[in-house]
């Protein structure tokens, strides 16, 4: 079975820590018997049997031994049962963190059209609930169903060696509980799917409202919020009721079973002491040991619903354990080169799902060379920037790094030879220092200041009350637009790559700020090609040459001057910001 085979395959590690908890259990299970066998033992001795007062003042020493012998085996049991359970917690406990630890690097794995493809609730909801209750079925379903079956299985055996026409008797239920288990099982387990999905929309509906709180406040569609979330939840409370309450359909079923238990022993076991058949010590032994029998049957719904639950979660679980990214880093340099810089885009196309989104684009970038990308929203300029560094692999053509097709280059090399600031600014919850380090952990300080000073961003920063230790909240909370892109800038420059690709980072700094950024560019201590996405001509005025996207096609490509006397979609967008912000762009490039 895939499932069994998974587990054991991850347990690797902890196999005979978890074997030795299959033992344990199985011996303290079986151990259950022992305690109703003295029973029996003490009453047909000392009770009910022909001699009983005679021994009780004869075998008094026999007595004492049998109840030190019930207590001792109390005690042997609950030391068992502490062990046991201790060994299947650190079992479980160790693979829960191997798994974790497994998962999260095959989510960082990933490559771009994973993330486009998976909600973030929905990998948080395999992350935690989905693995628990991997953990819970280790620790407590397989415990639960091995002590069940050990305990059922050694009473059987102790009833029969007692009588075999009585077992049979009781046994004559087992058939008809099976059955209806079988069809509880099959009726529940798509439930319990549905409702591993709506707990899964649950959380991605908490998890998108926490992180665009901001947004839902601007529009004040708070209660439109909270009335998303309420459907949500009250599908998940609705499909959570309807699987507890199929149980409810089974269970008068199987609690008649059980107790028909009681009342066959009864009859018929009464029957047979009266007839002399088997003694009043045996009888109390079945008496007393019946709940074994009939126990498990009662736990059945809840093992089942266990288990189904178990399913549901492995299955979301193995998705992301056996998920393959396309873009995979399959040549494993051992040095690490530094590149040249030279780039080249060769009759590329690319499509997402079948729509394309570059057709058919081909330029090339000298090493050192400064390239401005333009072009309407959605012309494809991101797209573009995104095949460099194989976020994305061409539909059609090539994308060649210093002459080699990117997807023959290690994936670590190229990526750690090109440096990003990217369009959406994310800043982790760390000090403004850690944020531009973020690349080069052993950035020296002067360097973390030199590079903000570069990106026009040292000097809000030292204006903060903490300077670089301040935290800046999650997603850079506490800064404004115009601060996160300048520390992003930072730390696309701190870690010196011979690439270094900007995606309309400089969009919301004033134009002052933005002429520092532009001048520190040009100025930077390394060789460094640039691709620079931007909207303002003030920024692509300068660059060695201009790329025009529209449709995804390349339209334009030329300098300032050039594009300018092409009198196209450049000059009309140099026309409107000139006319439009009052500030002059010569058509030289210079100010
Ligand atoms: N992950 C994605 N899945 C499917 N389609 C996408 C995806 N990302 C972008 N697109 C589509 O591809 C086209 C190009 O998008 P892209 O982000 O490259 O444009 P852009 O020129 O950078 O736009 P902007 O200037 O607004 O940032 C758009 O039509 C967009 O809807």
């Amino acid at each position: 079975m895939f499932e069994l085979k998974w587990l054991w395959q991850n347990l690797e590690g902890d196999r005979s820590r978890y074997i030795l908890a299959l033992i344990l259990s199985v011996v303290g299970s079986s151990l259950t018997i022992v305690n109703p066998y003295i029973s029996q033992r003490i009453v047909d001795t000392f009770i009910s049997g022909e001699h009983a007062m005679q021994n009780l003042t004869q075998e008094r020493g026999l007595l004492i031994m049998l109840c030190l012998g019930m207590i001792g085996f109390t005690l042997l049991r609950t030391g068992l049962a502490y062990l046991t359970t201790m060994q299947y917690e650190q079992a479980s406990q160790n693979m829960l963190y191997r798994i974790r630890i497994f998962l999260y690097n095959k989510i960082q794995g990933q490559d771009m059209e994973y993330y486009d493809r998976n909600r973030t609730g929905d990998l948080m909801t395999k992350m935690t609930g989905d693995l628990d209750m991997v953990r819970h079925s280790m620790a407590w379903i397989i415990k639960t169903i091995i002590e069940s079956l050990t305990i059922f299985i050694a009473a059987v055996v102790y009833f029969f060696s007692i009588d075999v026409e009585l077992t049979l008797w009781l046994l004559i239920l087992s058939p008809p509980i099976f059955i209806v288990a079988y069809i509880f099982a099959k009726r529940v387990r798509p439930m319990y799917v549905d409702l591993r999905e709506r707990l899964s929309q649950l959380n991605t509906i908490t998890q998108e409202n926490i992180a665009g709180n901001r947004v839902v406040k601007a529009f004040a569609r708070e209660d439109y919020e909270v009335e998303k979330f309420t459907e949500k939840n009250v599908n998940y409370a609705k499909a959570n009721k309807a699987a507890a309450l199929v149980w409810l359909d089974y269970f008068p079923y199987l609690e008649s079973f059980a107790q028909a238990f009681n009342v066959i022993l009864m009859l018929v076991g009464g029957l047979f002491v009266m007839n002399g058949r088997i003694t009043f010590g045996e009888f109390a032994a079945f008496s007393s040991l019946i709940w074994a029998v009939s126990n498990p049957m009662r736990n059945i719904g809840i093992i089942i619903n266990d288990i189904q639950r178990f399913f549901a979660s492995l299955s979301k679980i193995v998705d992301v354990y056996y998920a393959r990214p396309h873009i995979v880093n399959e040549h494993n340099a051992i040095d690490k080169r530094r590149y040249d810089g030279r780039i080249e885009f060769d009759h590329v196309s690319f499509k997402y799902d079948n729509v394309k989104v570059l057709d058919d684009v081909s330029f090339t970038v000298e090493p050192g060379e400064t390239v401005a990308i333009m072009g309407s929203t959605g012309s494809g300029k991101t797209t573009l920037i995104n095949l460099i560094p194989r976020f994305y692999d061409v539909s059609e053509g090539r994308v060649l790094v210093d002459g080699t097709d990117v997807r023959k280059l290690e994936l670590d090399e190229l990526r750690g030879n090109i440096g990003v600031a990217t369009q959406d600014v994310l800043l982790f919850s760390d000090t403004i220092d850690g944020n531009i380090a973020f690349g080069d952990p052993d950035l020296p300080e002067e360097d973390t200041v030199k590079y903000a000073r570069l990106a026009a961003a040292h000097d809000f920063i030292t204006r903060m009350p903490e300077g670089y230790d301040t935290i800046v909240g999650e997603r850079g909370v506490g800064l404004s637009g115009g601060q996160k892109q300048r520390i992003a800038l930072a730390r696309a420059m701190a870690v010196r790559r011979p690439i270094l690709i900007l995606d309309d980072t400089t969009s919301a700094v004033d134009l002052e700020t933005e002429e520092h950024i532009q001048q520190s560019l040009r100025e930077l201590d390394h060789p460094c090609t640039k691709i620079i996405i931007a909207q303002r001509v003030s920024t692509t005025a300068q660059a060695d040459r201009i790329l025009i996207l529209d449709g995804g096609r390349l339209i334009e490509e030329g300098t300032h001057a050039e594009l300018l006397a092409k009198r196209g979609y450049y000059y009309e967008v140099f026309m409107l910001q000139n006319e439009g912000i009052g500030r002059q762009v010569s058509a030289h490039g210079k100010e």
